[in-house]
């Protein structure tokens, strides 16, 4: 079956396992804080490596110290589904090791 828009109490069930994670104007969203710009850097490209072998991409901001992750699925015209709430699990398991919180 095509991936689906989430119903906003499904969007609010897989926040609660998605702890820093929020939804913002149909958007889920998180910026982590890094020790350092590179260290910021690599956490960008470490999350387009899982973004490609997901086929599903989010739009990164580098700060300067930072990382804002903000992703929907351009396919259902840009709502969250569980396409994003599966990247957002696999961001949430890579950025610790970056230091990142
Ligand atoms: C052809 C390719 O599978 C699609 O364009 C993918 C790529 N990455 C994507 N990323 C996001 N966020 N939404 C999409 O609908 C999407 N579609």
């Amino acid at each position: 079956m095509a991936v689906q828009p989430l119903a906003p109490e499904e969007i609010e069930d897989r926040l609660a396992g998605l702890p820093g994670w929020s939804v913002d104007e149909d958007r889920l969203t998180r910026t982590y804080r890094l020790g350092s710009h590179i260290a910021a850097a690599a956490l960008v490209m470490h999350i387009a490596r899982v973004q490609d072998e997901l086929d599903h991409h989010s739009d990164l901001t580098l700060g300067y110290h930072s990382v804002t992750v903000s992703v929907h699925t351009h396919s259902v015209g840009g709502k969250v589904t569980e396409l994003d709430v599966e990247l957002a699990r696999r961001v949430s398991d890579l950025a610790p090791a970056h230091g990142a919180s």
